[in-house]
């Protein structure tokens, strides 16, 4: 049996506020397969940040369970060989597009990218052409510190095209972005994905954004369970 790009079962998160705990969500489950997109929208502060951390293996789940490709993940387990197996796959199949930028700060945007493109066989000419087809090219010399909010923003892009993952998941992909930039970067995340048929999870406030993934989960509205 082939398994699913990716399936979440059960997922329950708390977190403490002073002695009480607080439910993010309970029992949460999803799946996405190649090609397919799915939004998570819901009000500032029902999880969707803490979900896709959670489908990264950055945050655990106190419960429940997490596959992505061939790797199972249960429960909350933080032991050394989970941790690499989370982070082998963010490396080469889950590009990660969230809030704070992931640059590393002392390499340049041009080698932030090129750090990532290798292993999927692009050359530096083809990292090139992505800092240019997002609109920064002429600030692929600088470091992440010495350029805005939306351009870092669009370095972590170009980072996940040239990396070519089987999965994107895209916090806020186009917060910082003026309205012309974010539709021009929004064409082209859903070009790439109907293209390669990676799978996308976005988490956004924009509901015409939403509207353009295949499926949509809205936190904010969980049925009780
Ligand atoms: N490390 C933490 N410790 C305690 N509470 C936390 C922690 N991280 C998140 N929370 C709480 O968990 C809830 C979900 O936070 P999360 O950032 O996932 O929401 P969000 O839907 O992404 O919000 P926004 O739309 O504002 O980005 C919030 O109530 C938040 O305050």
């Amino acid at each position: 049996m082939v398994a699913s790009l990716l399936t979440a079962r059960g997922l329950n998160k708390q977190f403490r506020s002073g002695n009480q705990p607080v439910s993010v969500f309970r029992n949460l489950s999803l799946q996405l397969d190649r090609g397919e997109s799915l939004a998570l929208t819901g009000r500032s502060g029902s999880g969707k940040s803490t979900l896709l951390n959670i489908l990264c293996g950055l945050e655990q789940p106190d419960t429940g369970s997490v596959q992505v490709l061939d790797e199972v993940f249960e429960g909350n387990n933080t032991d050394r060989q989970t941790e690499a197996r989370w982070a082998n796959l963010r490396r080469q199949q889950i590009g990660v597009v969230f809030q704070e930028a992931n640059l590393m700060p002392a390499l340049s945007l041009l080698d932030n990218v090129r750090l990532r493109a290798g292993l999927a066989g692009q050359n530096e000419d083809d990292c090139r052409d992505w800092l240019e087809r997002l609109r920064i090219g002429e600030l692929a010399g600088r470091f992440p510190d010495q350029v805005s909010g939306g351009q870092r923003q669009r370095a972590a892009l170009a980072m996940v095209f040239a990396m070519n993952p089987a999965l994107i998941l895209a916090d806020e992909p186009t917060g910082s972005l003026d309205r012309h930039t974010a539709e021009d970067v929004t064409g082209q995340l859903f070009d790439l994905q109907s293209r390669h048929g990676c799978g996308l999870i976005l988490a956004t406030h924009d509901a015409e954004l939403a509207t353009r993934c295949s499926h949509h989960l809205d936190l904010g509205h969980l049925p009780e369970t």
